[in-house]
This record gives C-alpha cells, structure tokens and sequence, in this order.
C-alpha cells in the first residue's frame, strides 16, 4: 500500500492507494458510521460493508443536485445521526462529491472519509478536498473545499468497472501528466495497450503517479487561487461541453483538452507536435477529441465557468507537455472558439 497526505486548511486526509475495502472498519467508528453509496456498488460490494447504516443513492450525473442531499439529510434526520456520526462516501466521484457536501453541512459538519470505486474517482475526484454537487445544470456550482480524513483507493474495484467508466478515469490521467509530468506522459504513450487491458502494475503506477501530482498541487494551493487552477487544464470547456453535449465528465474533458492545446498552439505557447501528441494518445486511449455540442448553451456554460473574473477566465493552457501555464483569456477570445467549432 502507497500513503499520501494532503494538509488541508480543516484537516489531513489520507490516500491509501491499495487498501481494501473489506478493511474500512478498522478506519471508522462502527456503530457511529453512516455509509452513502450508489445501486451499482451496492449490489457488487456490500459484502464487504462494515455493518452500518447504508442511505442508497442512484447513480449518473442528473442525480448530483441538491435534491439529493436534501433526500440524504433526511434518511440522517431519521436515524437521528448526531454530531459524533461519520460518513463514508463508497463509489465514484458522483457519490464522493455528494456525500463530502452532506458531510461539511449536515449539522454544520461532521467527520468523513471515502472509498474511492472508479478509476476517476480515485486518480481524481475523491482526492483533494472538492465536494459539492451541481446547480441547474452548472457543474459543481455549489461547493465546498472540506478534506476527507482518508480515501481509500481499493484498486480491485476497478476489475467490474464498466470501459466507459475506465476510459474517463484515463483522460484525467492524461491531464495529469499533461500539465505536470512529461515522464509519466511517455510511460503513457509507450503503455496505453497494457493500461486499456487494466494490467495491474501499469494501473498501480498510474494511480500513485496522479495522486502524488494532485496532492502535491492541492498542498500548495487548496482554495483554487492559483497552482491549483492547472488541474482544471481541459476542463472550462469540458463542462461547458458536458452540460450541453450530455455526455460522461472525461469524455468531455477530453475534447475540452484537445481545444485547449488547439488554443495554446493558437496563441504561440505550444508546439503543434506537442498538440498531436495529446491528440493522439486521447484517441489511442479511446477517448473523444472532438464533440458536438450546442453552441449556444455551451456559451452560456463558460460564462459561469467558476474561474470567470469579469470579462476574463482563467484558461489553463500547455506551454510544454508537462507543463501548464494560467492566463487570462477574453470570454470573447473563446467565444469566438466555440462559434468557429
Ligand atoms: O481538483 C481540482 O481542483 C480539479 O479541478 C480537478 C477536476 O478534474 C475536477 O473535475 C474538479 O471537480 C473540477 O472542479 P471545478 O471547480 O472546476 O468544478
């Protein structure tokens, strides 16, 4: 097992990249503990539960809303959990985000960890301290920065995970290595046959190697306000592209990472070969490079990007694979992208 700690501004939160989940008991207060998870992981996992109460939620994008926390707090309100309660949250990040949220906010907030179920979740969305669910279709827009105090990453999970669900989990491991880590880009490119067959060793390695990225970039900057935007390096017109296209968050960030190398090469920061390099392994990696999505909604999606500053975003563009730079990029600049694609 591989440990990694973040130092967050509430508390440390430990990674634990190969625990078990059959050993989350010995991390939680038993009797105490209220676990949040979805149909699927239920069905394939509760065996290895630890005998606490279980709030089943369903799964997919359409149920991270406030409705469905507001449906938690009251199965929490009904078995009269107090202050003392510990939530787990057992899935992906749909699961993971929403149970972090009900965590920080039920009773003004109460302790909390996860066991991370899908490849994203694990290299991504369980990790780092982000939790928080949509608002009227706009992605995470209701949020807080709370640590878990461990994530567990059980990689067996990942053995009855759907390929479509494997296949985003790859595109924030690209992001990764994208924005920070040009070795673990070419380990990828070299790789990415034995990484699709999910060969156990390439997993591990990509695994540990996003997570020391995000932790080490969320132990610079946990609130986002500025190290920290790079991890959303595909992303701003990702979620313009995946409320509107309605397709799976790493799909999305997929095409969102293509045009942002297309916009870094436009504005003379990256080489066009190192673009095609990014290009080439999403598709090699079976992921999409380009998506329709309605121009229109898609426009009013980034103007409520959450890295929005007045006329400005703050557009996270590749200068090197490896390498990551912020600027500040006119609404009408990327305007003018979505309108010509
Ligand atoms: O942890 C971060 O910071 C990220 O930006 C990671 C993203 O991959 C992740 O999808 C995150 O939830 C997006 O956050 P948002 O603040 O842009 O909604």
């Amino acid at each position: 097992m591989k440990t990694l700690e973040i130092h967050g501004s509430g508390g440390d939160s430990t990674i634990m990249i190969g625990e078990r989940l059959r050993n989350l008991k010995t991390y939680i207060p038993v009797e105490k503990t209220v676990i949040i998870t979805d149909t699927n992981v239920r069905r394939l996992y509760q065996k290895e539960f630890p005998p606490c109460e279980v709030i089943e939620i369903g799964s997919g994008e359409a149920i991270k809303t406030l409705d469905t926390v507001q449906f938690i707090y009251e199965k929490l309100v009904n078995l009269e959990a107090d202050r003392s309660a510990f939530i787990v949250g057992i899935g992906g990040g749909i699961v993971c985000d929403i149970a972090g949220f009900v965590a920080s906010t039920y009773l003004r907030g109460v302790r909390f960890g996860f066991v991370s179920s899908t490849l994203l979740s694990q290299v991504d969305a369980s990790v780092g301290g982000k939790n928080g669910v949509n608002f009227k279709g706009y992605k995470n827009m209701v949020g807080v920065f709370n640590q878990p105090e461990f994530v567990i990453c059980d990689l067996n999970l990942l053995k009855t995970l759907p390929e479509s669900e494997r296949l985003c989990g790859f595109a924030e491991i690209v992001k990764h290595a994208a924005i920070a880590d040009p070795d673990l880009f070419a380990f990828l490119e070299e790789n990415h046959e034995a990484a699709l067959e999910l060969d156990t060793k390439v997993i591990e390695k990509l695994v540990c190697d996003s997570v020391v990225i995000k932790s080490s970039v969320v132990n610079q900057d946990e609130k986002e306000k500025g190290e920290r935007r790079k991890l959303n390096f595909g992303h701003t017109l990702g979620h313009a592209i995946e409320k509107t296209a309605h397709v799976r968050h790493g799909e999305a960030v997929s095409a969102g990472m293509v045009a942002a190398c297309a916009i870094s090469v436009n504005r003379g920061c990256l080489a066009i070969e190192d673009a095609k390099r990014v290009e080439t392994l999403l598709h090699n990696l079976k992921l999409p490079t380009r998506l329709e999505a309605d121009r229109e909604n898609a426009l009013d999606a980034l103007k409520k990007d959450k890295k929005r500053e007045g006329e400005h975003i703050n557009f996270v563009l590749l200068d090197a694979i490896g390498h990551a730079i912020v600027e500040e990029i006119p609404i009408r600049e990327l305007e003018k992208v979505i309108r010509k694609n």
